[in-house]
């Protein structure tokens, strides 16, 4: 059995493998303890150990340390890559892109035929736009959901609100309302937008993914939802380099 794991910013995404089957899968915080519970019922059967991440260097060195003292396994970390299997990279410096988006856009090359824009809403949003003939066009990074509400709460000194989500546009009447409305607001011009460019740009599928994709799937967003396409991907490539 292989473990697949895709560690973002937030939550670190979790697949056992059997074969190509997914026989387990979870999600948790990065912390060591949080982890050893995640894992625990699969620990015994993991012969190798697949990563893709995006969280800084100390924070990787732990987590492989972390994996390595609880199944004695060496983790393989993979990174953006400049092509594979006609899918090309449009970075000068492909190593900069986050793995995410690399192993993401993969696992959509691999599944999909056509032109398509992968959004991965995590803690950043992701756009990336590929052609039918695998040419990644380029892309956008944007502030995240949580990560705009955060920089609200600490960057300002009176705005306070509640946690509680308000899923409507309409102008609001309290700092709340303002806040929760104007978020959504946002992610609704948000949806807007990719819909106006995927036509304009002959985009044949839009493409969603990440902890806050279903709010783009709440504002109406036509797309394919993909919740695991970053283990997808990064599980394939694991898989063409060490087989099985
Ligand atoms: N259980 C959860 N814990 C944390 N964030 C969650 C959870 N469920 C949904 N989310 C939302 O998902 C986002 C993180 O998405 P995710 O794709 O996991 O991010 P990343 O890959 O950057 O860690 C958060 O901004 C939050 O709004
Ligand atoms: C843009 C990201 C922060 C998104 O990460 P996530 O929200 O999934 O945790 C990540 O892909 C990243 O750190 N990228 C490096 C810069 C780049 O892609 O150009
Ligand atoms: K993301």
């Amino acid at each position: 059995m292989k473990l697949v794991i895709d560690a973002g910013n937030t939550r670190l995404k979790w697949q056992v493998l059997s074969g190509e089957r997914v026989t387990a899968s979870g999600a948790c915080l990065m912390e060591r303890q949080e982890l050893a519970e995640s894992l625990a019922p699969i620990l015994a059967q993991v012969r190798a150990i697949a990563i893709t991440t995006v969280i800084a260097e100390d924070r990787r060195d732990e987590l492989s340390s972390a994996l390595t003292e609880l199944t004695g396994l060496v983790p393989r970390f993979h990174w953006s890559e400049a092509a594979r299997g006609g899918l090309r990279n449009s970075y000068a410096a492909p190593e900069r892109m986050g793995a995410d988006r690399w192993h993401g856009m993969y696992g959509a090359w691999l599944r999909l035929a056509g032109s398509f824009v992968l959004v991965d809403a995590g803690s950043a949003v992701t756009v990336d736009y590929v052609t039918a003939q695998g040419v990644h066009r380029g892309g956008y990074i944007l502030p995240g959901k949580a990560m705009m509400l955060r920089g609200l709460r600490q960057d300002v000194a009176r705005v306070g609100f509640d946690a509680d989500e308000l899923h409507s546009v309409a102008p609001g009447r309290a700092t709340s309302e303002c806040v929760h409305h104007g978020l959504w607001w946002m992610w609704q011009a948000m949806v807007q937008r990719l819909e106006r460019e995927a036509l304009e740009r002959n985009v044949d599928q839009i493409v969603v993914t990440g902890g806050d994709a279903t709010d783009l799937l709440a504002l109406g967003l036509t797309a394919i939802h993909l919740p695991d396409l970053v283990l997808e991907g990064v599980a394939a490539i694991d898989q063409e380099i060490y087989g099985l």
